[in-house]
């Protein structure tokens, strides 16, 4: 079984990752990490901090000369912002005249709506949203991602599986259809603003995120992951909360702002009549095969083998400049939500964050199925699985 936690503050010293149960013998660096982040942070409409904060890596335990050891991998990711919120953020009792003092530390009474301000107050019982919005903040997705590093480091090497995530829909603005990337597209991804395959359809992206910047607001998107190589029988239909599908869509939602989940066509295929939304089975050379991908390459929650296709919708960013109204905790009167700064969209973003929680859900249903204390063992296993099914 695989294990993962991260802790840590959006203006803390650092955000801290651990992932248990992995193999030994998993090569990864510090510069695998430091490049996933850097893939986190890129994408057309983000704000001011992805410009002047570096995410400072440090492998802290389990990895030893690139390679894993079979404890728990132990990952730090400094925030450069520290030095200006030491007092504000400290975890040491500060003297109350000090604090009062900062316009930092102001306290944060008036909620923004879409945000976990108010109910997190109410629920924890704080008089106002620092404490909440701390943690609540996406800013803890880059510990996501740098777990999600080393998992996919681990899926490629043991089964051979790559992942790669694009943007679909942006603003309203939808890619065409049936256009599926290549694990090899992923630097030419990278290199487009919205991460978008297609550049038509991404220069229209582009303009509505210029559009809602000078209009004072912000976007929402959907957000795809293809899996390519993965093994036939990840998860199982047994149990609910075995079903590989059910895993995914639980870690996909579990992201910040993201509203929703389709497996393959999803929603699109409730209104699709059933003799074309299923996706035939046909004997070929290369054994047995599905024609088409509908499915998303899930059948009865186990992978199909076939490729790995999964959405997430993420709603528009909730600090919105023209802000939205709220109430003022402190008086209870009509008041507009506190705004400094925010991302426009975050959606090329959102898409790296995904590509980490289903590298993650992927590590752990391989382990499940494989198991192996070294790299080396569970791809033995893997492989001796597939050569049963050369008949079936
Ligand atoms: C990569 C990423 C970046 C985000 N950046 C911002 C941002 O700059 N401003 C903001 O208001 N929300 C941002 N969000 C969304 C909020 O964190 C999220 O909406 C908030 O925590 C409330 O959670 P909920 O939307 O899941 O209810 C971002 C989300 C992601 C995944
Ligand atoms: C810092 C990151 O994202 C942050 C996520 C976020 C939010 O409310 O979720 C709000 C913004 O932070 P701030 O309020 O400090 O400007 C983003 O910059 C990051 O992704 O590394």
């Amino acid at each position: 079984m695989l294990r993962w936690l991260t802790a840590g503050e959006s203006h803390g010293p650092s955000l801290v990752a651990i992932l248990e149960g992995l193999p030994a013998h998993v090569r990864v660096t510090s510069a695998d990490i430091a490049d996933a982040l850097a893939r986190r942070r890129l994408g057309y409409g983000r704000g001011a901090r992805m410009k002047f904060e570096q995410d400072a890596v440090t492998l802290v335990g389990g990895v030893r000369h690139g390679e894993t050891i079979g404890g728990p991998v132990a990952i730090e990711v400094g925030n450069t912002e520290w030095p200006k919120w030491e007092k504000v953020m400290s975890a040491d009792p500060v003297d109350r005249a000090e604090l009062d003092a900062l316009a930092r530390n102001a306290p944060l009474t008036r909620p923004r709506p879409g945000h976990a301000d108010l109910v997190g107050m109410q629920k924890y019982d704080f008089e106002e949203a620092r404490p909440i919005l701390e943690r609540a903040s996406a800013r803890e997705t880059a510990a996501r991602v740098a777990l999600g590093r080393v998992a996919s480091n681990f899926l490629e090497q043991a089964v051979g599986a790559r992942i790669v995530s694009h943007v679909i829909e942006l603003g309203g603005v939808r890619a065409p259809g049936g256009l599926w990337p290549d694990p090899d597209d992923v630097a030419r991804l990278d290199a487009d603003e919205v991460r978008c395959l297609d550049p038509d359809t991404s220069a229209q992206m582009v303009a509505r995120i210029d559009q809602a910047h000078k209009d004072g607001d912000t976007l929402g998107g959907v957000v795809e992951v293809v899996v390519h190589g993965l093994p036939p029988g990840l998860g199982s239909h047994v149990h609910w909360d075995r079903r590989l599908d059910a895993r995914l869509a639980g870690a996909l939602m579990g992201i910040q702002a993201i509203k929703g989940v389709e497996v393959g066509d999803g929603f699109e295929l409730a209104a699709t009549p059933g003799s074309q939304a299923h996706d035939e089975i046909v004997p070929t050379a290369d054994g047995i095969r599905r024609v088409s991908g509908r499915s998303g390459g899930t059948e009865g929650g186990m992978t199909t083998g076939e490729i790995l296709r999964v959405r997430a919708a993420m709603k528009p960013i909730a600090t919105v400049p023209r802000a939205l109204r709220t109430v003022d905790v402190t008086t209870g009167e009509e008041a507009v939500a506190h705004h400094q700064r925010s991302d426009v969209c975050a959606v090329p973003a959102a898409g790296i964050v995904a590509e980490a929680m289903v590298a993650l859900v992927l590590a752990d249903a391989v382990l499940e199925k494989f198991g192996g204390d070294s790299v080396a063992e569970t791809h033995r296993n893997a492989q001796a699985y597939l050569d049963s099914l050369r008949y079936r």
